[in-house]
This record gives structure tokens, sequence and C-alpha cells, in this order.
């Protein structure tokens, strides 16, 4: 089966004076997915945003968007996007402003009822903009976007200062779009949203694409924990088994990347060897660990919020 790629970058570099805010980077949204990218503040995402929308200009490297050159006018008709905080007039309803912005495009009134319908803002749909809570003003904004029917949403850190609860609903209607045919590229600091949302990931730091493939690939297998005793006589015979680069130790447990019947393996090997095994623990390594481990970060940058 052929990938088809609708955003696709090779070696894509930007440059703010002397200032470098992407390097190299190169990116391949697929039809289709849902792709979170993934990195904390000043890592690059909303520089490549804009310049996927013909909004910055790169410094440096080759950019396609459904096939066409960033900012093509014809290409920018099938995206929706939501990449600063939309604008609305204050005074008029949800409905209205709508309205007044599918005109603009073009597009029938009924269009307008039928987006605020998706994105769960019926309701209070006659109530003016200035009235609504943030997480209201964003799905109205996300409404917006959907209007053209676009074939790709590029959405900004969509769920940035909404309170938990705006989150989560806003979580659960990007995987609602993000069904079918339409494919979603969306930016975030928040490691657990990525996780819960995304069918790929792409991870940037410094302006670096430093890891790319859907949460499974990323998570690289599952860990297998060890408590054992003596644990040094235990991670020897490990090394031995899987290998020194699948092993490592933390705070007096083994850590295996390791296959389901490798459990069964080595807890025989273990005890065969007169090692004492505690426990066996089967643990999913997570988003955060291996941005960390990738990165070499503290974990300041990122934040876990949407775990
Ligand atoms: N117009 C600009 N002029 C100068 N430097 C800029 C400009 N826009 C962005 N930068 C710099 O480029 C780097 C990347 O910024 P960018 O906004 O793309 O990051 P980001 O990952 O979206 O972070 P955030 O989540 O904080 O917006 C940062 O160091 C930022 O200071």
């Amino acid at each position: 089966m052929v990938i088809e790629h609708l955003v696709e970058t090779a070696g894509l570099t930007k440059r703010y004076g002397e200032q470098l805010a992407l390097y190299g980077v190169d990116l391949a949204v697929r039809r289709g997915e849902v792709y979170g990218f993934l990195g904390p503040n000043g890592a690059g995402k909303t520089t490549t945003l804009r310049i996927l929308l013909g909004l910055v200009k790169p410094t440096a490297g080759r950019v396609r968007v459904l096939d066409a050159g960033p900012g093509n006018p014809a290409a920018l008709a099938r995206i929706g996007m939501l990449v600063e905080s939309a604008a609305f007039y204050p005074y008029l309803s949800g409905r209205d402003n709508l309205r007044a912005f599918a005109r603009y495009c073009r597009v029938p009134d009924a269009k307008a009822d039928e987006v605020l319908e998706i994105v769960g803002l019926s309701d209070r749909a006659g109530d003016r903009f200035s009235a609504y809570s943030l997480g209201m003003k964003q799905r109205l904004g996300l409404a917006a976007a959907l209007l053209k029917e676009p074939e790709l949403l590029i959405l900004d850190e969509p769920t940035n200062g909404l309170d938990p609860q705006g989150m989560a609903d806003m979580r659960v209607l990007i995987r609602q779009l993000g069904c079918g045919n339409r494919t979603v590229l969306l930016s975030s600091h928040l490691l657990g949203e990525v996780q819960q949302v995304c069918d790929r990931v792409g991870m940037i730091n410094e302006g670096r694409l430093v890891r790319e493939g859907t949460v499974d690939e990323l998570r690289g297998g599952s860990m297998l924990t060890v408590r054992a005793e003596p644990l040094g006589q235990a991670r020897v015979l490990a090394e031995r088994m899987f290998g020194a680069d699948r092993v490592s130790v933390h705070e007096n447990e083994l850590r295996l990347s390791a296959e389901e019947d490798d459990a069964v393996r080595i807890n025989r090997e273990l005890v065969l060897a007169g090692v004492a095994v505690r426990a066996l623990i089967w643990v999913e390594r997570s988003l955060e660990e291996i941005f960390f481990e990738v990165t070499e970060q503290t974990g300041r940058e990122l934040t876990k919020e949407g775990a």
C-alpha cells in the first residue's frame, strides 16, 4: 500500500536572526492520521506550523502541503486551521459569527449550524461570543476551521488555557474529527494528551525532530522489571541472555526490554542459578520517559498534564 503524505518537509530550517528555531526537520504526516507534534515551549512547533501555512518563510528546506507549496491558495482552501486564537466579533452570537464567516468562505449558512453541532455548541449558539468561556471560544474556533470541510486540520496547542474538563472535551472532539479520512496535525507540550489523542508522534526539541513514530513504536515494546537478589548476579545472567543493550539497572531493579516469553525464560534461569526472584513486573514506558531519554532533559520542559 502506498502511504500518502499530506504534509512533507525535508531539511526544514528556520533562523530568526541569530536564533536557530528549526534545523533539518523531516516531517511526514500521513492521510487519515492524527499526528502530534510534541515538544517543550520554544522547541519550534509554532514556527513549523506557521511555515506549513505559508505564514512564515523557511530559511532552507523543502515543504509540501497537500501536494503544493506552503501558502498555495488552492491547498489552503482544503486546510482548516486553529493556529492563533481565532478572531470573532464579541457582540455577535457564536452562530452569527460563524454565519458571517461562512458567507466570507462562500459556504451555506446551514453548514454553520452543522459544525456548531459537531463541536457541541448548538445549545449556546445564540449567546454572545463575549459571554463564552475559553473552552467555548476554542470550540467556536474549531467550528470555523471545519466550515470548509477541510481534508487537513492544523491545530496549534488546541487545549492551551482550557480547564481540565475543557481539555478533556477538546481531546474527545479531536479524536472524533480524526476518524475517517480527515487528517489532523496538532502541536502540544502535553505528553499525556499526545499519548491519548495521536496515532503518530513527532518529538521536537530545540528545533530538531528527535523521534517520529506511532506511540507503540516510540515506546519500543514493553519493559520487564525484575526484583532479584543478588542483583549483580541477576544482571550478569540477564545480559548474557538478552545482550547488555537490553538490560539496565534502576533503583535496585533490573529493567529489561523484553517480549512476553522472556519473563518465563529469565525467571527460570535466575532460579536455576540460585538467584532469589522477588518480583517480575511488566511496565509500559510512557512517552515522557522516551522523550527524556532521547533529549536527556530533566522533565522541567514538558508537562505531564493531560495524562
Ligand atoms: N518572530 C520571531 N522572532 C524571533 N525569534 C522567534 C520568533 N518566533 C519564534 N522565535 C524563536 O524560535 C524558537 C521556536 O519558537 P516556536 O514559537 O516555534 O516554539 P514552540 O515550540 O511553538 O513554543 P511555544 O509552545 O512556546 O509557542 C524560540 O526560540 C523562539 O523564541
